[in-house]
């Protein structure tokens, strides 16, 4: 698997990188973001912290406003954050042109239905194509945690509980928490899945806290101004699924703040100190 470069920039003593690559997984080309701190020239092998972005991100949003490169230039961390759709002229989006589902809108599932599944495989791709290619081509240990926002809070959850042992440390900001039970959810489990509900448990957060065989403490920070609070994130449903299954949450309602990345580069070293606590200590 080659790597292609498509920019650099130093940032905080370290390196921002964009690159595009072929996915095998996804049957499109795809572009990522790293950000290599310091100590990756050092001759370090340093843990990474996987980042899930929101619906109609890239891999630009949260390199460019979460501000998290002076304290993960501190800390030694790499971040990985991936595109959140499989893109290009061949991919089908949404079929109304809306925002919530294909194109931006992976959902971070392996889709069953067509015509989304030769390249809706965004669950694989995240969990294991590009692991594999960050692994054999930056000075990187096999020390993973995972985060993200919104859609990819969800896929942070799911990601992390659907693959005991890959990740040692998981957070989110502003999850879709019980994507089964919610319009955004539905819409796309639906489509990518089809619409046998008992087949989107395995794609739900609260329906897999249940079933979870590796209890990985979850750190979720939440604003209460958010616009899709009640209606599509319900943190109220993740917290009662922890509780039900004895799993650490540290949930934490944010006074005032919104759906925005002024409310993610708020809490961003929060998180960035809870993935560096835990990855040091796997
Ligand atoms: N495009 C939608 C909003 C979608 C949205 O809020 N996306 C969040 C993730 S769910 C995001 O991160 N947007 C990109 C950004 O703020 O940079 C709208 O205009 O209402």
């Amino acid at each position: 698997m080659s790597l292609e470069i498509v920019s650099s920039n130093k940032s905080c003593g370290g390196w921002h990188k964009r690159y595009r690559h072929r996915s095998s997984t996804l049957s499109c080309d795809m572009q990522f973001a790293v950000y290599l701190p310091p100590q990756a020239e050092q001759g370090a092998r340093l843990p990474v912290l996987y980042w899930l972005s929101g619906l109609t991100c890239t891999d630009e949003n949260f390199m460019q406003k979460a501000g998290a490169q002076k304290l993960a230039a501190e800390l030694g961390l790499v971040i990985v954050a991936p595109d959140t759709s499989p893109r290009g002229a061949e991919v089908p989006g949404d079929p109304e042109g809306a925002w919530d589902f294909g194109l931006g809108a992976g959902f971070y599932v392996n889709a069953s239905q067509e015509p989304w599944a030769r390249h809706y495989r965004m669950h694989d791709y995240v969990v294991h194509e590009l692991p594999a290619l960050i692994e054999a081509n930056f000075p990187v240990s096999d020390k993973r945690g995972i985060s993200g926002h919104s859609m990819g809070g969800h896929g942070a959850l799911v990601c992390a509980l659907r693959n005991p042992g890959r990740y040692q440390s998981l957070s989110a900001f502003a999850p879709i928490s019980n994507p089964s039970q919610c319009p955004w959810g539905e819409k796309a489990l639906g489509r990518y899945l089809g619409e046998d509900r008992s087949r989107w448990r395995e794609w739900d957060a609260c329906a897999l806290l249940a079933e979870a065989t590796e209890r990985l403490p979850i750190l979720v920070d939440q604003g209460d101004r958010d616009d899709f609070l009640a209606k599509q994130l319900k943190p109220e449903a993740l917290q009662a699924a922890a509780k039900a299954a004895g799993h650490p949450l540290t949930l934490r309602l944010q006074p005032g703040y919104d759906h925005s990345y002024y409310f993610i580069a708020s809490f961003i070293d929060d998180h960035l100190r809870h993935h560096a606590a835990a990855l040091r200590n796997a």
